[in-house]
């Protein structure tokens, strides 16, 4: 594993987004392959697009390669209640401007002039500065209004019907423009069916659930836990998702268990009431509703795999930071 002083977080200033070091990005051999190749496919001149689940870290590996290409990065995010203009920009009404000439007394010469008044939009700045755009969740847009992008990712041209009145409907967008799209295929509430067209001009990877070794260098890197102890914590997220009942965390989940744990200066343990009682609810989300004659068997069937995995709780007291557990044996 080698974690890599490159990105994961940025700062937004003035809509530019600087990826900036971070020495939390974990780049095992897993998530390397994703981004040499990714890499490959930018430097031929396609937009790379990120499928997969939620919590796979599409978003990561988004900023994380942008910050590997160097550009600046155009963030947009997409939005159900966006159209074209939300991504090209717009006109904001017209700039009258008045000369007033006096200069002979006796002869008062005015002359007015009105010039319409157009403000560039992210897609549009990125496509002017040669920019690297990431396009997050993009399928959360409309169909209509991701059209704009046809033209931009086949013939770099970004149509701006806009400003046809004066005399500028079309741009050519600069050559280093690269984008990067990420997308939940497996979402549906508040999606769009993406539009085979516009699939057709991206190389889509897809990201599944990272492997074994990955998910541990991530969760150790995200949470203050030991190693051996955010193994027990990865093991257990991915025994249920082996699950017949098929739990469909990320890797979200099992960070914000080993996150709470290490706070409360806890070790995750079998017969640990207060870990237990973490992970019903950490891991509720779709388990929950798992049912055997009529009542929930999700409890029962965390307890299970948390037996199966974790150490149980030795003989002296766990000190939280709020209260004194007792051991139960
Ligand atoms: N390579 C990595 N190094 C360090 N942390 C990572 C890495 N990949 C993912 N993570 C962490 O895993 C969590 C989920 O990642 P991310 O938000 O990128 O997933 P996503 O697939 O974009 O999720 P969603 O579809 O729900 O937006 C985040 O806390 C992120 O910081």
């Amino acid at each position: 594993m080698i974690k890599q002083n490159t990105v994961s977080h940025y700062t937004v200033e003035d809509d530019l987004v600087v990826p900036e070091a971070s020495d939390h990005f974990v780049l095992t051999s897993y998530v390397k392959d994703i981004i040499d190749r990714a890499l490959v496919y930018l430097h031929a001149g396609y937009p790379v697009h990120f499928a997969g689940p939620s919590g796979t870290g599409k978003t990561t590996l988004a900023f994380h390669l942008a910050a590997q290409w160097g550009r600046p990065v155009t963030l947009l995010q997409g939005n159900e209640e966006f159209v074209s203009s939300d991504l090209t920009g717009k006109d904001i009404g017209y700039r009258k401007s008045s000369l007033v000439d006096n200069y002979i007394h006796s002869v008062l010469k005015t002359e007015e002039q009105m010039n319409r008044m157009w403000v560039d939009n992210r897609l549009t700045t990125a496509c002017r500065n040669g920019d690297m755009l990431i396009y997050d969740e993009f399928n959360r847009s409309k169909a209509e209004t991701n059209n704009v992008l046809l033209s931009v990712l086949s013939e770099g041209i970004l149509n701006l019907p806009g400003l046809r009145g004066a005399g500028e409907g079309y741009m050519d967008v600069h050559s280093s423009f690269r984008a990067i799209f990420t997308s939940n295929p497996e979402e549906y509430a508040g999606t769009h069916k993406t539009q085979d067209a516009l699939m057709d001009r991206m190389i889509t990877i897809n990201i599944g659930l990272a492997d074994r070794d990955t998910e541990l260098q991530i969760l150790h890197a995200r949470s203050d836990l030991e190693l051996n102890e955010s193994a027990y914590i990865v093991d257990i997220v991915r025994e249920l998702r082996g699950n017949e009942h098929e739990t469909k965390h990320g890797l979200r989940a099992g960070i914000a268990i080993a996150n709470i744990l290490s706070l409360q200066g806890m070790k995750p343990r079998y017969g640990d009431k207060l870990f237990h009682s973490i992970c019903y609810d950490v891991l509720s989300m779709e388990t929950a509703k798992i049912q055997r004659a009529g009542h929930s068997i999700f409890h029962e069937m965390v307890d299970d795999v948390i037996r199966k995995i974790c150490p149980p709780v030795g003989p002296a007291t766990i000190k939280t930071s709020t209260q004194k557990m007792k051991v139960v044996e």
